[in-house]
């Protein structure tokens, strides 16, 4: 831009010394690969709302990344007994779950009317068949084998979901650590990986009683506890605010992935991840 054209008093990033020539340098678009991320959206109709539906989605499935990435390094360090840190790790990856939550005010301003313009569109893809949230359901514990079969077409999904299920979860972690830390937990809990979701054992039930009973003498498992317990409070308002926009949006039509819709999520709402954890208070 030549000076003429520079009204007087505008701010010259040139002159005060802003770096402007990019041609042989990495600039903000190319080290976070904008023009990747930002080709990204491709609407198949033109409804209005459909922009909105596929960033809701995207930036959703860019948190997942964040949360595997965070709880894949908690699980690691609570297995290498470095807890200051797997802390750290689990309070972030709440905090990522806060973004996930709040998220949900933004696609609630869609009406039924907005998406019904391009729901037929989606053909029958579905949140149903999301990667990244299976894994995180997997890492949690909640495990199920079947969950894997609408992956099949793609081996490289497959290869993760099964990779996945052959480490332990990590309420697994947690419990192998209140061994090592002399507690009583039976071998069969964590001698392998589960494959199943986790059901309620009472000598698990006994062994956090024996925590909560005296927070001073098991802090390190009494934070762990409660942490978790902090998780699975955030993931299931994410279930339920969910549960709720569909309701709101499509209210009891059978979803595209081919659920009963309200019914499944209802269902889910139900599935508890570290339930001796719950079951505890009861008890207390
Ligand atoms: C208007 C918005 C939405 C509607 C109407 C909707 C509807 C549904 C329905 C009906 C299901 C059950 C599976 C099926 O039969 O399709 C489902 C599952 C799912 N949706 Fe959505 N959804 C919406 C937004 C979202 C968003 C923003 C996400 C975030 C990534 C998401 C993620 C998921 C996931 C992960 C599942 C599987 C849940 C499970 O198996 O427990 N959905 N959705
Ligand atoms: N299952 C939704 C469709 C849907 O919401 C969706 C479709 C494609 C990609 C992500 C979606 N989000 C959550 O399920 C429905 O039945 O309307």
């Amino acid at each position: 831009m030549t000076d003429k054209n520079k009204p007087d008093g505008a701010y010259d990033p040139e002159t005060e010394g802003a770096e402007i020539a990019f041609s042989d340098k990495m600039s903000y678009g190319d080290y976070l690969g904008l023009p990747q991320i930002l080709s990204a959206q491709n609407p198949l109709s033109s409804a209005p709302d459909e922009l909105l539906f596929i960033i809701q989605h995207q930036t959703s499935e860019l948190w997942m990344k964040l949360m595997l990435h965070e709880l894949n390094a908690a699980r690691q360090a609570i297995a290498d007994d470095h807890l200051p840190q797997a802390m750290k790790l689990l309070a972030r990856v709440s905090r990522i779950m806060e973004q996930l939550n709040s998220a949900w005010d933004v696609l609630r301003t869609m009406t039924p009317s907005d998406y019904t313009q391009f729901r037929d569109d989606l053909g029958m893809s579905s949140g149903f068949q999301s990667l990244q949230y299976r894994l995180i359901e997997f890492a949690l514990g909640n495990r199920n084998l079947a969950m894997v079969k609408p992956h099949e077409h793609d081996p490289e999904s497959v290869r993760r979901l099964r990779e996945e299920l052959d480490r332990p979860s990590l309420y697994q972690a947690v419990l192998s650590l209140a061994r090592r830390r002399g507690l009583d937990v039976p071998d069969a809990v964590t001698a392998s990986p589960s494959s199943e979701p986790h059901q309620e054992i009472p000598e698990i039930m006994a062994m956090w009683q024996t925590v909560y009973h005296d927070p001073a003498a098991h802090w390190a498992l009494y934070e762990v506890g409660e942490k978790l317990v902090d998780l699975e409070d955030y993931f299931r308002r994410w279930r339920f605010n969910h549960v709720t926009t569909v309701e709101r949006v499509i209210g009891f039509k059978r979803g595209t992935g081919g659920t009963g819709g309200v019914s499944y999520l209802k269902r889910m709402l139900e599935v508890e991840l570290f339930p001796e954890l719950w079951h505890v208070r009861t008890a207390l």
